[in-house]
């Protein structure tokens, strides 16, 4: 009897929708039968559902897992996705057809806790907008009080959704720059409390108070939109707002009306409604908003450990195991 990677066409077939390097498409091979997107641009919608006619899994990193394609994909069984969030997933529809649901938790914690911090301190000091000043010839004197920022350090940072990237950001704020930490969160939790001297407050409280505020919760119908010009309102002038959650948390218009009234100091962006966002986006146009490409977990290692791992949660999904990141609806 061969064993059963030697006889390749019982290993499960799979289809890999975006590119990933080199050793994980390696690792795949070794235990799938694969098909691949072969370019770096995202897979258009008819071309992703011409190629799952015969897949039993997916390994993607967007783009909605629903009835349509799910119809157009009749043997799968599982689909990986290399991200955390999973608003892609339509829940009742895979769980209808019995399509298991996997992500990529935890390996990205403290590279997208990172990049939240540099929003944070680059809306704080207006770096992005120093460095044009400078690089335009505009610097004529050292001591300008128009070039002055806000300090980020012993500041009171409010977390909206202090999950595992919630907690990496509080972590920097209280150890490296002695802030004041509060939190807002589906539930309460004590040990995290007692570690950062957190302390947990209601949405109201936390909008009024924080001089930070990072919101940082999945997108949910219940948390889509949930900060609008009624919670910017809330704000103090002088807070700053960073956003590396999903662009649809925040009511995008009411982001722009904040901000074009002085609501608040600025704003960090690592994410958007539409993504791409269209250059002429009005917040693109503003000083006191700092915008990027959706690069929270964007370095190399990290990127690796993400595909790896979406690549082992598929392959124990299609072996019969438990993969080690099923997502929490579908368990
Ligand atoms: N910009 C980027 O590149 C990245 C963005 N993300 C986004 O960040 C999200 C969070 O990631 P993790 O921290 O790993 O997830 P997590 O599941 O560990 O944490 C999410 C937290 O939000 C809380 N939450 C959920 N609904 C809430 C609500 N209505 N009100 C208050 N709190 C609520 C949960 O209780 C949980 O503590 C992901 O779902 C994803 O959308 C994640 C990674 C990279
Ligand atoms: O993991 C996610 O959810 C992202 O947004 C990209 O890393």
């Amino acid at each position: 009897m061969p064993k059963r990677e030697e006889r390749g066409t019982l290993k499960p077939n799979i289809f890999i929708a975006r590119s990933v390097p080199p050793e994980v498409e390696a690792y795949l091979g070794e235990h799938c039968s694969y098909t691949k997107w072969e370019q770096e641009d995202p897979i258009p919608r008819d071309k992703l559902l011409a190629s799952l006619r015969d897949a039993e899994g997916l390994l993607t990193s967007g783009g909605k897992i629903d009835d349509e394609l799910l119809e157009h994909a009749p043997r799968l069984r599982a689909v990986s996705t290399i991200s955390v969030g999973y608003n892609n997933f339509d829940i009742e529809a895979m769980k209808t057809r019995s399509v298991i649901g996997t992500n990529t938790p935890d390996v990205l914690n403290d590279t997208v806790a990172d990049l939240i911090f540099g929003l944070m301190l680059a809306v704080a000091r207006r770096i992005p907008e120093m460095d044009r000043y400078v690089k335009e010839g505009a610097w004529k004197r050292g001591d300008d009080k128009t070039l002055f920022g806000l300090d980020v350090h012993h500041k009171k940072l409010g977390i909206i959704g202090m999950g595992s990237i919630g907690e990496a950001v509080a972590r920097r704020a209280k150890f490296g720059f002695n802030m004041n930490i509060a939190y807002h969160n589906r539930n309460r939790k004590p040990d995290t409390e007692a570690a950062l001297e957190a302390e947990y407050l209601s949405l109201q409280e936390l909008l009024q108070t924080s001089d930070f505020i990072v919101l940082m919760t999945p997108l949910t119908p219940e948390t889509k939109g949930m900060i609008g010009l009624g919670e910017f309102a809330l704000m103090k002038r002088t807070a700053i707002f960073v956003n590396a959650s999903r662009g649809a948390t925040v009511d995008e218009q009411a982001m722009v009306q904040a901000l074009q009234k002085g609501l608040i100091f600025g704003a960090g962006l690592d994410v958007f409604e539409h993504e791409p966002v269209s250059p002429d986006h009005p917040l693109l146009h503003m000083p006191n908003v700092v915008t990027l490409p959706h690069i929270g977990s964007a370095t190399a290692q990290t990127r690796l450990d993400m595909a790896m791992l979406a690549a082992e949660n598929l392959v124990a999904a299609l072996q019969g195991h438990a993969p080690s990141c099923l997502v929490r609806e579908l368990r």
